[in-house]
Order: structure tokens, then sequence, then C-alpha cells
């Protein structure tokens, strides 16, 4: 038998807090390994830095954890080789303070306990009678002459204290589990425990004398050590079967707080949570949660990757972790090193910017719209895609340097130097100062280059330089944001008004009606007014130019800029989509060939006589055609609309068979 040191009762101060902690305090009980684990690290580290000033005789063994499962017995056991501790350490720093800073948790923890703890820290060694009916240590310490010590415990305040047989100097835990513990002595249990919390931990952590935790804290290294595939793998260990990255910011500092982390640009899926922070937050290496709203910028949610810091507090509320000032100058370190990050490469790689902008655009522009202090940094960055032309081909490529240089629109390169992806994006005061000429301070934006094509081509054939606006934020947030920015700047959609450079004086303005003296214009006007018969659709005649004008649109539908952006406002607010207004005009294009022979084809039924004839009739169909094709652009059919629309466009090409 042993000899008995010591038996005694922990102080206490509250009752009792051993029902309290086997009551589940936690609901995560498994967290107990992890402080375990956590204790076994410190002590490591503690003998390296005792050996290092010199106080321990002989080497240093590599250090190492060793976890031992027995399913019979059903303990776990927990060793290192670290510091070990003598039995006057236990006597303090477990049986006073370890108990006295775990009552204190307790009762901070009861007063907050509506309130979710992050990551539950700092019940420390205590957390081990969540899971255990008896709990021991064995420990023998480095300094020298030491007598090696055994601490048992079964969950009553009373513990007792004996010599120990050990012969390596370390710690050794050992847990006995209740019953409905069981789960922890299975071997697959537990490597996913150590997975999950003590992956990046920088000792091996030994199970059946094999280490199962990867060790490497990429984040704790120093960014001038790692390659781009260093980075790149590790995004694969933390994210697996996920599209890479498309970029990153390796985080390290000292002042006024300690932290180190990675983050990583995800590319965007559209089934993303934005209000689910991903990335995963560290203590010292050690595993805490896997959201941590409270740090990361709200316009950052979706970034990935690891953050550490020992300053950040994990033993309290949620919310006041939220009001917590070294919390607070964390998330501005974050979002001043992302500027950063995305500054230089702007500057330094402008293909690469350009490449990532689809993805990490929204961010920006939602950094932007929510901290004054990021809109600051990234303002002259934020760029639009724009109809302004490149270089198709690289034949066609001018030798000249034009479209690389600072100030002017440029060319997303593409891998593939023959590719014919040129896309050119463009700053907004670029955009000004290009365009000051022709439209000082205004800026024609297109929110879908696919409904919006006719338009788009409009501009562009007489030299017009259009943005392409078509992201969810830039609809509904960003160009106001933008309009408040440059006040003296209007922006309006390509459909919004027609421009006077778009169109020339109207051609159609000689007399062709000798009986009531009225020009084309205005027989083309009465035509669609009398063939749509709808008072709320204003028509006027408009002679666009065109080099082409049978390719130039016959009509268009216009909205203006004001009264579609209340209506979008209004459809926002009530979460529907926008109600097309019933008023509206439709500008009819005099300059197409088409809608100059529908004046003829309508006269010809005059020649016919009484009622409405056959030419009379085509001219009708054809007015009510051309306008449903020019709204098709603005709005979807209706399935009434859709059913007329093919009856006609049937009974249109058959009348053009019955001509031929
Ligand atoms: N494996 C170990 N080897 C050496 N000393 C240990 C070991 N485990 C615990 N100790 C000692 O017991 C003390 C109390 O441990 P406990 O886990 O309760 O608190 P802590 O580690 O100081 O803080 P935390 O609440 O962050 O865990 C430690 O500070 C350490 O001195």
């Amino acid at each position: 038998m042993a000899t008995v040191l010591e038996q005694g009762n922990i102080t206490i101060h509250t009752e009792n807090i051993f029902p309290i902690i086997k009551k589940s305090l936690y609901t995560d009980h498994e967290i107990f390994l992890r402080e375990l684990i956590s204790n076994s690290v410190d002590a490591i580290n503690k003998l390296k830095m005792v050996a290092y000033a010199g106080e321990i005789d002989g080497e240093v063994p590599e250090p190492e954890i060793e976890i031992k499962l027995d399913k019979e017995a059903k303990t776990l056991s927990v060793s290192d080789n670290g510091i070990g501790m003598t039995a006057e350490e236990i006597k303090k720093y477990i049986n006073q303070v370890a108990f006295s800073s775990a009552e204190e948790f307790i009762q901070k923890y009861q007063k907050d306990a509506d309130q979710q703890i992050i990551g539950h820290f700092g019940l420390g060694f205590y957390s081990s009678f969540m899971v255990a009916k008896k709990v021991e240590i064995n420990t023998l310490s480095h300094r020298s002459g030491s007598q090696a010590i055994h601490w048992s415990c079964d969950g009553s305040p009373a513990f007792e204290l004996t010599e120990s047989e050990r012969t390596q100097p370390g710690t050794t835990i050992t847990l006995t589990l209740f019953d409905e513990e069981a789960e922890y002595v299975e071997p697959e249990r537990i490597k996913q425990l150590v997975k999950n919390y003590c992956d990046f931990m920088p000792v091996p952590i030994k199970l059946d004398g094999e280490a199962i935790n990867k060790q490497r804290a990429l984040w704790k290294e120093s960014p001038q050590n790692l390659t781009d595939e260093d980075y790149l793998e590790f995004y694969r260990y933390l994210y697996p079967f996920q599209d890479e990255p498309l970029l990153w910011v390796h985080l390290n500092t000292d002042y006024p707080f300690l932290l180190n982390g990675i983050v990583y640009f995800p590319k965007i899926k559209p089934d993303v949570d934005v209000n689910r922070g991903q990335i995963k937050l560290f203590c010292n290496q050690v595993f805490v949660s896997d959201h941590c709203e409270e740090i990361i910028p709200e316009f950052l949610m979706p970034l990935r990757g690891v953050i550490d810091s020992p300053d950040i507090p994990l033993n309290v509320s949620r919310s006041a972790l939220t009001n917590d000032r070294t919390v607070r100058r964390i998330t501005d370190y974050i979002a001043k090193k992302i500027g950063d990050r995305l500054k230089s490469l702007y500057n330094e790689d402008r293909a690469e910017y350009v490449r990532c902008w689809q993805d990490v655009g929204t961010f920006v522009k939602f950094g932007a719209l929510k901290d004054d202090k990021f809109k600051k940094q990234v303002e002259d960055i934020l760029i639009f895609r724009t109809t302004q032309e490149t270089a198709k081909t690289e034949e066609e490529q001018p030798k000249v340097e034009v479209q690389t240089a600072e100030g002017d629109a440029w060319q997303d390169a593409t891998p593939n130097e023959t590719a014919e992806v040129t896309d050119s994006y463009t700053t907004l005061k670029d955009y000004l100062e290009r365009n000051k000429e022709r439209h000082e301070n205004r800026v024609y934006y297109c929110t879908d280059p696919a409904s919006q094509s006719t338009y788009v081509e409009l501009y562009k054939n007489q030299g017009l330089e259009v943005l392409y606006m078509d992201s969810f934020i830039d609809t509904n947030y960003f160009i106001p944001f933008l309009e408040r920015e440059y006040t003296e700047v209007k922006f309006s959609r390509v459909d919004a008004e027609l421009e006077n450079t778009l169109v020339e004086e109207d051609k159609a303005s000689e007399i062709v009606d000798p009986k009531t003296n009225k020009t084309r214009s205005e027989l083309v006007k009465e035509l669609f007014e009398a063939a749509l018969n709808n008072p709320k659709i204003t028509v006027r005649t408009e002679s666009l130019k065109s080099n082409d004008p049978e390719n130039s649109p016959p009509a268009m539908v216009i909205l203006p800029e004001q009264i579609r952006r209340i209506q979008e406002m209004t459809a926002l607010l009530q979460q529907q989509a926008m109600e097309f207004p019933e008023e509206h005009t439709l500008v009819v294009n005099t300059a197409h060939p088409m809608i100059q022979k529908l004046v003829d084809i309508n006269q010809g039924s005059i020649i016919q006589g009484e009622g409405q004839s056959s030419s009379g009739e085509l001219a009708n169909s054809m007015c009510q055609h051309v306008y449903d094709l020019a709204l098709f652009s603005q709005k979807g059919f209706t399935a009434e609309n859709m059913k007329m629309f093919v009856q006609r466009s049937n009974q249109l090409l058959t009348r053009m068979t019955e001509r031929l």
C-alpha cells in the first residue's frame, strides 16, 4: 500500500460544484478531452522553458502525448512527458487554484446560463468530472529528487494524495468514466475529437502508438517560408471537396493584441449562408468554435480560414463578446488587412484582381456600404465591367499600349493567351474621365445583359460606354450609394431615356398623306396608338441613329429612371418581384425599314375602301407584335400574353407564306 500523504477536502465556497459539473453544465461533455490535452501541451511547453533556462539536468525528451483507452475498465488516460507536478504543486494548482477557477467559472456561467458561451473555455481540469466518476493524477515532477505522486478524487470534495511508483517525469490523468459516457473509450470517437479540437496542437497526440493529429498550424508560420501550394493544401485540408479559394490573407500581429490567422476568399456559391461565419476560431492552436460571427466584420462573413488569438475572451457570453473592445479592434484589424491585400493585388497583379472580382467584388461593395473606414480603403479599386471595347484576339490586339495604361479600361488577361475572353473593367473615376466630353457626370448602366442587350447595343453602336451593374447589390444598394458618394453624378439605366446622341433629326417628317397633311411620323404614331388601344401607353416616334437601320430595334419600351427605382424599392420592401408600371412609353423607331413600310401597308387598307381590310389587320397585328417584342426585354410574359404572342407569330408567318 502506498503511503497516504494527505487526505482532505477541496476548499469549497459554493455548496458543492461537483453535482453541477456532472449535471451537464455543458451540453458538450466532450470538451473535457480538449482541456486535458491543452494542459498536457502547456506542461510540455513549461518543461521546454525550464530546460531553456538551464534548470533541468539531462536531455528533454521528444514531446509526446499519449491517450490510452480501456474498454473493460471504462477508463481513458492522457499522459504527457511535460513538467509534471510535485505534491505541493498538486495541492496548490489542483486543489486550490484549479478548483477556485472552476468555481468562479461556474458562478459566472450560471449568471449567463441563458447565453451561449463561446467555446466553453475556463473550467479546465475539473471538466473531467462531467464524464468521470473518478479522476486520478499520477505525476512526477522534472525537478530532481521529486517524489512521484498519485492524486485521486471520486467526485466528492474529498481527495487523497499518495506516493506513487512512477519513474518517468510527466503526468498521466486517468478518468474512470460514468456508464453513460462509455463512448469515450471508443477509438473512433477519440480520433474524431482530437481531429476536431486538437488537430493543430504542436505535439504529437498518439493513440495505439500512432499520431492522430496534423500538428502543423500553418497560420503560426512565417508567410515568407510558405508557398502558394502550402496555403492551398491547407485550405483543402480545412474544406475538403471545395473549389480552390480565390485569394488569401495571412494575418500576423502581436500588438495591440496577439493574433495569427489565414483567411481565404472562397468562390461564392449561391446557397452560401451569409449570416453564418465560416472561419474557425482557435485559441493557442486549440479549436474553439466553427463560427465566430462576433469577430468577423459582417461583410466578410463568407470568408473562410482560421483565426487564432489568445486575446479573445472566451468565457463570456457571445453578446458580451460583441461589445468587447479588443474584439472590436480585432474586427477592424481584419477588415484593414483585407483591404490592404486587395489594394496590393490591384496594383501588382491586375489581371488576377479582375479574375477574382466576380466573387470578391460583392464583399468589397458590401464592405464599402457597411464600413466607412473600409470604404476609404477600397474606393479607388472598385471596378465595373464595361462595354468599352478591347481587342478580341491576339492579332487584333493593338501593338501600342492602350488598354493596359493606368487610367484606361484594361483587359482581363486569361491564362490562355489566345483565348478571346476580353471582358474589360474600369473604375468609376476612369469611366467619368473618359466620357467627360460626351456625357459629363452621367453614367449609363445595364442591370441585365440579356434582356437589355438591344439597348446596350444601341449605346455601343453610337460609341457610348455602358457599365454592367448586374448584381443584386448593385441595383438595390450600390447605385444609390455611389450617387451619395459622387453627388454630381447621375446614373441612368440604358432603358431609362433616349439620349440625344442616339437619335437624329426625324427623317420621317416629310408629308406622306396629302389628304390629311400628316407626316410619316404622325402616321406611325397614330397607327400604333390605334393598334395598342391603351391610353396608359405613350407612343413616341424617334429616328434612331444607326449604320444598319434594319438591325436596329424597331421599337423600345422606355421606363424613366426615377419611376422605375420607386417601383423597385417598393417591390424590395414587399419582397416581391417588381410590378411593371402600366404607364410607360413606347418609342417607335421611324428609321427602321419595317416601321416605314407599316404605314404603306396600312395605307393599302384605305385604298381598299370600307372597313378593316386585310392589310389594315396585318398592320395592326404587326404593331402589336413590335410592341410585344419591345416589352419582352422588360418583363416576362404572362401565360395569356405568351399564348397570344405565339398565336400572332404563327398568323404572321402564315401570312408571309401567302404573299410568296
Ligand atoms: N498535465 C499536467 N501537467 C502539469 N501540470 C498540470 C497538468 N494539468 C494541470 N496542471 C496544473 O494544474 C493547473 C490547473 O489546471 P486547469 O486546467 O484547471 O487550469 P489552467 O490550465 O490553469 O487554465 P484553463 O482554465 O485555461 O484550463 C494548471 O495551471 C497546471 O499548473
